[in-house]
């Protein structure tokens, strides 16, 4: 297998004597999708906060095709590559569809060979030398939200509006996307439809690390699953294995004789 495009060493982020993460590895592969699931309060988001670099590890490290990305900022954590959803979604409310893309072009990794979108073929010229609504509306093609560009996002669905989110974060030219529940909340068909959106991201390029509610789309979608409960890593593997295995039975449902 291939040089680990971004890997976790025994990362732990404390909340004063809370141990939210605690000493977790975790390990992603170009061209995989890893799942993040645990019950509320793992800890999924903090570990995706500070791989995202926007919260500081209180020990271990985050790196990016060997390069320490964690601590910094998640400004700089997006031009190197990485780049997260939000479970709230957070666009700019006063700026059409068309534009919070265009943010995301703007402000993301600058274009190059190694950039997911570009290697992927969702943004085949270099778009500095293209208009750049042109190269936004490409995203919003790809992302099925080409009719509602000139739309404001408090006027698209909720499934629009998640959409939205990940054409953002798709726009910054991502190596590594970082999913934070994008398909819980969605009724059964949009869920399905953002199954098929997410496994074509991956398909074009870009590995992606998910949390998700909905086992169903954890479970299918996801090459490796890492099971957090209380802060540490409990349980990792295929789907299949995870799904088996006790101790996850009991993190979600509680202790049989319990
Ligand atoms: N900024 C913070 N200050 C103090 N405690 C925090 C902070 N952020 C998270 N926590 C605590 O850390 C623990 C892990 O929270 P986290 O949000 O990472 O869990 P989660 O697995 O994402 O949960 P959920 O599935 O409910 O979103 C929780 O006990 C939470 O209350």
């Amino acid at each position: 297998m291939s040089a680990p495009l971004l890997v976790g060493e025994r990362v732990s982020r404390h909340f004063g004597g809370l141990r939210a993460v605690d000493n977790v590895d975790f390990t992603l592969h170009d061209g995989q999708i890893l799942g993040l699931i645990g019950p509320n309060g793992a800890g999924k988001t903090t570990l995706f906060s500070v791989a995202a670099g926007s919260l500081r590890p209180t020990s271990g490290r985050v790196l990016l095709a060997g390069t320490p990305v964690s601590g910094r900022s998640a400004a700089r954590s997006v031009h190197l590559g990485i780049c997260r959803t939000h479970q709230i979604v957070r666009p700019f409310a006063r700026l059409t569809v068309l534009d919070n893309v265009l943010v995301g072009l703007h402000y993301g990794r600058p274009p190059g060979p190694r950039s997911g979108l570009l290697r992927g073929g969702l943004l085949r010229r270099d778009h500095r030398r293209r208009d750049p609504r042109d190269a936004a509306m490409e995203i919003l093609d790809f992302i099925g939200l080409a009719d509602r560009a000139t739309r404001l996002p408090g006027e698209l669905t909720l499934a629009g509006r998640k959409r939205l989110e990940v054409a953002r974060a798709l726009a910054t030219g991502p190596r590594v996307l970082l999913l934070d529940e994008v398909v819980a909340g969605l009724n059964p068909v949009e869920a399905s439809r953002f199954v098929d959106l997410i496994r074509q991201i991956r398909d074009r390029g870009t590995a992606i690390i998910m949390i998700e509610h909905v086992m169903h789309a954890v479970m299918s979608l996801s090459d490796h699953i890492i099971v957090l409960d209380h802060g540490r890593k409990i349980a990792e593997g295929t789907p299949e294995l995870v799904a088996a295995d006790p101790l996850v039975i009991e993190a979600y449902l509680g202790r049989s004789d319990a």
